[in-house]
């Protein structure tokens, strides 16, 4: 078995319900495509979007969970309601939520954890920030966060792992494609070495991913796919790179 192939938007805090319009354009994409399409909106937005795709080949997912099961956790969400409410997916430990939210890596693994007992695949969020690059602790950082988000039951089925340097994310700057291979090389071995079919999960590169740059990200070896912010956003960005991940 070889990773699948995943093409993931993050709709972050954006879109309302006339952004639904713009699935239409990627579901299509969706069916076309062999590799793996996902949309992660607004938690609000996920049933419409069920709703308006049906049960086609576009997943939706979340994009955080509460680590506990259920409870007294005001403006929270739990991964099963995630789960009842359609997703297939949820992102964990975007560097936004761990600046914003104050997250760790042991609260991403709890969350990972959480997300597997509900039956979610868990988008696990790794990235350095720019002064850590300049300090040359790029692999040293990356290689802690794996270590400390990835709970013990992580495989192939129920993970993937997303690098995104934090000066690359809606900057319009992205690594060289020596830096990208560098850190997914990275990932590839200490996955391997961690987890009995370590070498099928898939590796997504997120950043400023854009119709223009994703060929050249595509053919990075252990790239699997990419985890896309603005240009998710709309059909016309976002199924290009759809398309040049199928090719890939
Ligand atoms: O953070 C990201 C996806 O999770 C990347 O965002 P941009 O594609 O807007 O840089």
């Amino acid at each position: 078995m070889a990773p699948r192939k995943l093409a993931a938007g993050n709709w972050k805090m954006n879109g309302t319900l006339a952004a639904l319009d713009q699935l239409d354009g990627m579901a299509a994409a969706a069916e076309d495509a062999s590799c793996d399409v996902l949309i992660c909106p607004p938690a609000l937005l996920i049933h419409p979007m069920i709703a308006r795709v049906g049960a086609g080949d576009l997943l939706i997912g979340g994009q955080d969970c509460h680590a506990a099961a259920q409870g007294a956790h005001t403006g929270d969400i739990a991964a099963a309601q995630l789960r009842d409410a359609g997703a297939t997916h949820v992102i964990l430990g975007h560097s936004e939520r761990r600046a914003d939210h104050g997250e760790t890596d042991a609260l991403v693994r709890a969350k990972a954890q959480a997300a597997h007992q509900a039956g979610l695949v868990a988008v696990i969020c790794l990235g350095e920030t720019e002064a850590q690059r300049d300090a040359g602790a790029t692999l040293d950082v990356i290689a802690t966060q794996l270590a400390g988000s990835v709970p013990d039951g992580a495989t192939a089925a129920n993970t993937v792992i997303a690098y995104e340097p934090v000066w690359a994310i809606g900057t319009g700057r992205t690594p060289t494609t020596d830096q990208i291979a560098e850190v997914h090389a990275l990932l590839r071995d200490r996955l391997t070495a961690r987890l009995e079919d370590g070498a099928d999960v898939a590796l997504l590169y997120g950043g400023s991913v854009k119709p223009t740059n994703a060929a050249e990200i595509f053919a990075i070896a252990h790239v699997n796919g990419a985890l896309v912010g603005g240009a998710s956003l709309k059909a016309a960005d976002f199924v290009p790179i759809i398309t040049a991940l199928d090719a890939a």
